[in-house]
């Protein structure tokens, strides 16, 4: 598989559809888009064409055609795009005749790894272009639009260029110290590296919303058997999802059902009821219970207003949890539950369960809604800037202008990691630019 070959991939769903589109990429594309269609179209100009099959010259579709030569395009190449009748027979039959004119079946991500290597987009814009594909809500849909169109690399492409300056100015201090080149040269690549620091921990320290949304929520429901868990879980989906009955321990799995709150994705999970009884099977229902609470971005620990609330739920009651006083038909619910305000509901008659759901949606925008910054969205990028951050506090307290260089180096790799691309040519450029040395 060489990256030099030119590609080709059904950029449309799978399946039958009014129209199917294979986009074809590489050096040999305007060739093949020719030997197939005649005369190429206008570039990024739609023509209407028939494709013929390079050998029988037998017509195999009537066909929107465009042209893309590069470096304007997707990938930075050459590139075509085959508007063709939607049906699977059309598709193979253009695709066996772009194969016969030597073209492959692209790899997954082929088309965006190729835009990321010739320098179309960094490797954050390309995560965006893979999260605007798999987004399921509006809140994601803007997020990943938001990184696919460059917001993160902008932002981590003005810090890497800052960073690049302060490398250049450490440097040269090194390099000069016998010249006439400002002597505080090292106390102000200090004072820009505690600046850059800050701006960075500012952006790190955004609760994890980001890369909340990106993955969506958990949210699960515990309590004592009975309290009414799975009656809630249905009522606030409209379904009847999870089995519901009289019998303490009914539900004994975890039930996961999917929905969106505030534009937020949402894993909603209903646990088996926490108590100490019970067979084998109800007991490990009860150590799933616990553990997908354990991970639960927020936990909805439910009680039954008309019993005393048990000290296994009890434990359940904190900062990262909601308290619900269910059954509230039956008797009139208590205010307050293990020291903390609980919400009056009833699944039975549907009392309280609005308040309920305003308050998940509040919970669900304060913990990933939808933010006018750009903010991080994967573990990698929370990785690279943490130990950039490090870095920069290394580079602030080193006893050294050698060690500070080193430090400004490797939070440099670090950022450049995050973003695909750093050079070494970079700083050379801004010696020369900031300091005119060669005069
Ligand atoms: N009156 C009244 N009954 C309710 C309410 N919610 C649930 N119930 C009843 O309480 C019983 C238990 O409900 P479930 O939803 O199965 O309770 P659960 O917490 O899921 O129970 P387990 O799965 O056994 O842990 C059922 O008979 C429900 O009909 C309510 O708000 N009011
Ligand atoms: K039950
Ligand atoms: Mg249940």
């Amino acid at each position: 598989m060489s990256a030099t070959d030119t590609i080709f991939a059904l950029a449309s769903g799978a399946g039958r559809g009014a129209v199917a589109i294979l986009r074809v990429s590489g050096s040999s594309s305007g060739a093949i888009l020719a030997a197939m269609a005649g005369r190429l179209p206008a570039p990024r100009v739609a023509g209407l064409r028939r494709l013929r099959d390079p050998g029988t010259r037998e017509t195999l579709d009537q066909a929107l055609v465009l042209w893309f030569p590069g470096p304007r395009s997707y990938t930075g190449e050459d590139s075509v795009e085959l508007h063709l009748h939607g049906g699977p027979a059309v598709i193979a039959a253009v695709a066996g005749a772009l194969t016969a004119l030597g073209a492959r079946p692209a790899e997954a991500g082929e088309f965006t790894r190729r835009a990321f290597l010739n320098g179309r987009m960094d490797l954050t814009a390309a995560e965006g272009v893979a999260d605007l594909i798999a987004a399921e809500t509006e809140a994601q849909r803007r997020q990943a639009l938001r990184q696919a169109n460059g917001a993160l690399a902008a932002l981590y492409g003005g810090w890497a260029a800052r960073l690049t300056r302060l490398l250049a100015h450490q440097e040269a201090a090194i390099e000069f110290a016998e010249d006439d080149l400002p002597t505080d040269l090292c106390d102000r690549a200090r004072t820009g590296a505690a600046g850059l620091r800050g701006e960075i921990e500012a952006h790190l320290a955004d609760g994890g919303r980001g890369e909340r949304l990106r993955e969506g929520l958990l949210v699960a429901i515990l309590g004592a058997p009975n309290a009414g868990k799975s009656s809630l879980l249905n009522a606030l989906v409209g379904r009847e999802v999870a089995i519901v009955s009289a019998r303490a321990g009914t539900t004994r799995d975890v039930v996961e059902v999917r929905l969106a709150l505030a534009g937020v994705p949402i894993t909603l999970a209903d646990t088996a009821g926490l108590r100490e009884a019970g067979d084998e099977i109800e007991q490990e229902g009860i150590r799933r219970a616990r553990s997908r609470a354990e991970e639960a971005d927020l936990v909805l620990t439910v009680f039954a207003a008309d019993a005393t609330p048990d000290a296994e739920t009890l434990r359940w009651v904190g900062p990262d949890a909601m308290v619900l006083a269910n059954k509230a038909d039956l008797v009139p619910a208590p205010a307050m539950i293990g020291g903390v305000e609980a919400l009056a509901v009833s699944a039975l008659t549907g009392a309280g369960l609005d308040a309920l759901r305003a308050r998940l949606t509040e919970s669900a925008a304060r913990l990933a809604g939808a933010s006018d910054a750009a903010l991080l969205t994967r573990p990698r990028h929370r990785a690279a800037l943490t130990e950039v951050v490090a870095w920069l506090g290394d580079a602030e307290t080193a006893v050294m202008p050698e060690l500070a260089s080193e430090a400004f180096r490797a939070a440099l790799r670090a950022l450049g990691r995050l973003t695909g691309r750093v050079g070494v040519e970079d700083i050379l450029d801004v010696v020369f630019a900031d300091f005119c040395i060669g005069k």
